[in-house]
């Protein structure tokens, strides 16, 4: 399979995680490693940033995994670059998942806010993955503005619903000349399959994983989905009939014949 290539770094992996909502640490970092992940996001607010042992991170931080820091509970751009900085300073990385989303009810995303902050992001050196709405046009003026990715969401986060976007997500990939990760609201693996099918780049996941009944099964699932909707997308899909007339896939001919 093709690697994916984000900001000059390859990925064997297309399935991003989150880190929230896990029972446990523990039950977290088995999911991350059962997964095969390389890029992990994890909230700013979560961190104890006084204390550097912070025992969250402890479960993070692995050889071939990238950080990714998220601004999630920032209600602007000015918050959002004050909590890249911070990233920055605590984590180390330049890297970063850009949310914004005023309106704690819903948690959608801001999109002239997301728009401005990437443009002042990328000026200061980050590499900036916005969560944004599925809109192509915004996605285009993200990619003009230097983002290193998109990440139009699939439905709001935490519902599980799936790819409600789908239309919009099929015109944004068909547009994007830098990845498409598909985030937040995929439910089940047979939604991260379908965003892969579509030529998605990679799905990020959080909510279905950690709060299924086995989360770490759930997480190899999730692997598995991952790797067959890319499979199937770079194996290029047979085109659906656009009429209700059913054809053949034998020939009839021996029939016809006699
Ligand atoms: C953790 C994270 O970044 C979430 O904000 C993300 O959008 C995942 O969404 P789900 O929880 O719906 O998978």
């Amino acid at each position: 399979m093709e690697k994916l290539v984000i900001a000059g770094r390859e990925f064997n992996s297309r399935l991003f995680l989150g880190t929230g909502k896990f029972n446990s640490n523990e039950v977290m970092e088995q999911s991350i490693l059962a997964s095969g992940t390389e890029m992990v996001t994890v909230a700013m607010k979560r961190i104890d940033m006084d204390n550097k042992e912070d025992d969250m991170l402890k479960h993070i931080i692995h050889p071939n995994i990238q950080l990714l820091p998220n601004t999630s509970g920032v209600r602007d751009a000015e918050e959002a670059v004050f909590a890249a900085q911070l990233a920055r300073e605590a984590f180390g990385t330049n890297w970063l998942k850009l949310e914004i989303h005023p309106d704690p009810r819903y948690l959608l995303p801001d999109s002239i806010e997301t728009l401005k902050a990437t443009e002042e992001l990328v000026k200061l050196g980050f590499v900036v993955l916005p969560y944004c709405q599925a809109d192509p046009v915004l996605c285009k003026r993200l990619e003009e503005a230097g983002a290193a990715t998109v990440m139009p969401l699939g439905a709001p986060i935490g519902t599980n619903k799936g790819l409600q976007t789908k239309e919009f997500l099929q015109i944004i990939i068909e547009q994007a000349g830098i990845p498409v990760v598909v985030d937040a609201g995929i439910g089940a693996p047979s939604h991260a399959a379908e965003a892969m099918e579509l030529g998605a780049s990679a799905v990020l996941v959080n909510t279905a994983i950690a709060v299924a009944g086995n989360p770490v099964e759930m997480a190899r699932a999730f692997k598995a989905a991952t790797e067959a909707g890319r499979q199937a997308y770079e194996a290029g899909l047979g085109l659906q009939a656009d009429n209700f007339i059913a054809e053949a896939s034998s020939p009839l001919t021996a029939f016809l014949n006699k």
